[in-house]
């Protein structure tokens, strides 16, 4: 039943206007995203990963079609609602860690909590665990400048997945890392997708680290398709 998912598009489509050019970056696309489970994009560079990950989060409106999160449309809520829904919902890990400098990774992971109404107390304890479980727990109190790009995307995925959202959704959350740190960081956040029981969705170029998901989908002309090594080799 479509309210179980936590996400879903339905003939979703994103047409950009470059000056007189037309560009259907996504066309006619589907996906339904189950409770738990987790799911990678691959494809070739501009066909359109970062839009549709943008799209499913709220941060981009589609030119047509339907996205819900929770089985809510997001076409029929007020800005503060959608706000709400991604606080409560999603997470976010980027290439880029996006922590704030300023701030200790204790502050930085929670702020979500803080933004969404929980109490200090408990704001302070669900972050002090979670950077446990990233790690991180001897990292506490150091800015992001004191932390190494391993330590960083950590504290990102903690920041991302303290509020217990339903849905992680992460653009290239490896690119920026070499192999070894970008293993280790997928290998966590499988673990803690599996424990939390948090839906997944990564878009990267490695399809050597996308293999490891449950579902492994290739984004092509505009739509998804199961991925196929040979299909990819064409
Ligand atoms: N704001 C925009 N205005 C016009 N065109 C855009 C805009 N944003 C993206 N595009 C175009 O849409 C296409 C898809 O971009 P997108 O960033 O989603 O691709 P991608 O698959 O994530 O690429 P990459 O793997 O290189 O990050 C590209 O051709 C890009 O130039």
């Amino acid at each position: 039943m479509s309210n179980e998912l936590v996400l879903a598009c339905y003939n979703v489509s994103r047409t950009y206007q470059d000056g007189k050019l037309k560009v259907d970056v996504i066309q006619s696309l589907d996906l339904e995203v189950k409770p738990g489970e987790s799911v990678s994009i691959v494809g070739a560079s501009g066909s359109g990963k970062s839009t549709l990950l943008h799209i499913m989060g709220g941060l981009d409106q589609p030119s047509g079609g339907e996205v819900r999160l929770m089985g809510q449309p997001l076409k029929d809520v007020s800005q503060k609602e959608l706000g709400l829904l991604r606080n409560q919902h999603l997470g976010f890990v980027y290439q880029f860690h996006h922590l704030l400098p300023e701030f200790t990774a204790l502050e930085n992971v929670k702020m979500p909590l803080l933004i969404g109404k929980v109490g200090k107390a408990e704001a302070e304890q669900r972050a002090k665990e979670m950077l446990e479980k990233v790690g991180l727990g001897n990292r506490v109190d150091h800015r992001p400048s004191e932390l190494s790009g391993g330590e960083r995307q950590r504290a990102a995925i903690a920041r991302a997945l303290v509020t217990r959202p339903k849905c992680l959704l992460a653009d290239e959350p490896t690119g920026n890392l070499d192999r070894k740190n970008a293993q280790v960081i997928l290998d966590l956040m499988l673990d803690l997708q599996r424990e939390m029981g948090t839906a997944l969705v990564v878009v990267t170029h490695d399809e050597e680290l996308a293999a490891r998901f449950g579902r492994m989908l290739t984004m092509r002309e505009g739509r998804l398709m199961p991925y196929s090594m040979a299909a990819e080799q064409l």
